[in-house]
């Protein structure tokens, strides 16, 4: 049987992604959340100084987009043909490169507020608009399935609102998108259930 231990700080950040999809498959896997205080000891212990990881049966894979790929094909979420698999593996990059912009290690917390406030007035909503396409009237954002670019919106949707809350009232198909991924029974157990953390 193969063993997996996802290790990451406590918070949703660039795990949550791959605990969306250890979930929704039902693969069990240890939720490994290391304390910041014991980080700068061990930090030299992973491949790159960097986490996520997944331990898989011993081997160590990193890079949290990577990561969750190799879940998501194992969960049957990437995509129905090649070309679906490509529109999802882009959903996933356009949302995670609006996600790394954020600017998370800004200190000030004022000069912090306007660069979100500037951010999110900039950029997303043409974000917001090309997801919004995407999805049409379907239900999925690719094909008629549900893929791991669905999970991650419901994800970002989460951290989003936690900066902005509304951020995305201006298009309802999308906030219908996020009921839908949460109606998904072993997503809301996971959701339900999980740690709760700021990020
Ligand atoms: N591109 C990498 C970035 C990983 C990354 O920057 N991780 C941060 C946490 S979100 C980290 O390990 N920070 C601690 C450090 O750099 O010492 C990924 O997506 O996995």
């Amino acid at each position: 049987m193969t063993c997996y231990k996802l290790i990451y700080f406590n918070m949703r950040g660039r795990a949550e992604l791959s605990r969306y999809i250890f979930a929704y498959a039902g693969i069990n896997f240890e939720d490994q959340r290391v304390e910041w205080k014991d980080w700068p000891s061990i930090k030299n212990t992973f491949p790159l100084g960097k986490l996520p990881v997944l331990e898989v049966n011993g081997f160590l894979l990193t890079q949290s987009l990577a990561i969750a790929r190799y879940l998501a094909k194992k969960a049957g979420l990437l995509g129905g043909s090649d070309l679906a698999t490509a529109q999802a593996d882009a959903l996933v990059d356009n949302l995670n490169d609006f996600t790394i912009s954020i600017p998370w290690r800004e200190n000030d917390p004022k000069i912090k507020a306007q660069k979100i406030d500037k951010l999110f007035q900039s950029h997303l909503p043409k974000l917001l608009d090309y997801l919004q396409r995407h999805l049409g009237d379907r239900e999925w954002l690719v094909g008629d399935s549900v893929t791991w670019a669905d999970l991650y919106w419901h994800v970002c949707f989460t951290t989003f609102s936690a900066l902005r809350p509304g951020f995305a009232d201006r298009h309802p198909a999308l906030c219908a998108l996020v009921k839908r991924v949460e109606g998904i029974p072993n997503l809301a157990q996971w959701i339900q259930n999980r740690p709760v953390t700021e990020f």
